[in-house]
């Protein structure tokens, strides 16, 4: 890294954290059918980083992520994006922030079949009767390759296709934070790696905040942080990920669940 990167690096670490929850918990249903999908987890994600939520099936990533995103409310604890504390704004304040301070990507694409690529791009400005900015639009278009394919619908296009319009779509408003839901589970291993790609380029080139949730030890490698839930719980955090050694904590938390089973009957 050279001293200019350095110093911008360690300005953005004294910088608030584009999004965060303190302290979060989240309980589903009450009395024998409770559920604490997450139990005191506190974890900063920070601006200018691409950070992977990991671990087993039911351990609350998803929960986690939606609440940290507004998409749900906390039962305690708190959330915020940048230095808005969400459960202080009204649904109409919630709503604006996620359409102007949040973007998405899903892994069932959710693009609008009847617009074309380029309507798709701009629908969350256009929603917001926001002009958008032409010259970012038309790097994201660049960056995500489908400058040949701006008039065309979404059924006309692959799926890896459709998720580099949706990938678009998700920056196009400059979001602080890009909160991105097993963005790869719906594509082959080829088309899984360019939407990664993708995202690792909008935070190192374009200063993008992206947080996603996966299963997928490959797709975590990308990131540069891994954090890891178990039972509700964030239980580690891991630096420069390799799939490999992801793969192998992974690991030690299917041999540490099995032995709470046995211990449990
Ligand atoms: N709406 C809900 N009502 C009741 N329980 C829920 C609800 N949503 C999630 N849960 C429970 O909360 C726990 C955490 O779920 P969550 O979907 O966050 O886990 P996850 O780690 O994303 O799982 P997966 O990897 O299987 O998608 C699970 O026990 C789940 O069954």
């Amino acid at each position: 890294m050279n001293s200019t990167a350095s110093a911008s690096a360690s300005v953005r670490e004294t910088t608030t954290p584009a999004a965060r929850v303190v302290d979060a918990a989240k309980v589903y249903g009450s009395g024998d059918t409770e559920v604490r999908a997450l139990d005191g987890v506190s974890v900063d994600f920070r601006a200018g980083r691409f950070t992977a939520i990991m671990g087993p099936s039911g351990s609350g990533k998803s929960t986690l992520m939606h609440c940290a995103a507004g998409l749900d409310p906390l039962t305690s604890g708190a959330a915020y994006i940048g230095d808005t504390e969400l459960s202080s704004l009204d649904d109409r304040r919630l709503t604006l922030l996620r359409r102007d301070r949040v973007g998405f990507v899903f892994q069932a694409f959710n693009l609008l079949p009847t617009l074309t690529v380029a309507e798709n791009i701009t629908l969350p400005m256009d929603l917001a009767g926001a002009r958008g900015d032409a010259e970012w639009i038309d790097a994201l278009v660049d960056v995500v390759g489908l400058g040949d394919r701006l008039h065309h619908r979404p059924a006309e296009l692959s799926g890896g296709q459709q998720q580099r319009v949706a990938v678009a779509r998700a920056f196009a408003s400059r979001p602080d934070v890009v909160f991105a839901d097993e963005p790869t589970g719906n594509l082959d291993s080829r088309s899984g790696e360019e939407v990664l790609g993708l995202l690792g380029r909008a935070v190192r080139q374009m200063d993008r905040t992206v947080v996603m949730v996966t299963h997928d030890p490959v797709a975590a490698a990308h990131a540069d942080e891994v954090v890891f839930l178990a039972d509700g719980r964030l239980v580690d955090r891991m630096p420069a990920p390799t799939a490999d050694r992801v793969l192998d904590r992974m690991k030690a938390f299917d041999a540490a669940g099995g032995l709470r089973r046995a211990v449990r009957s």
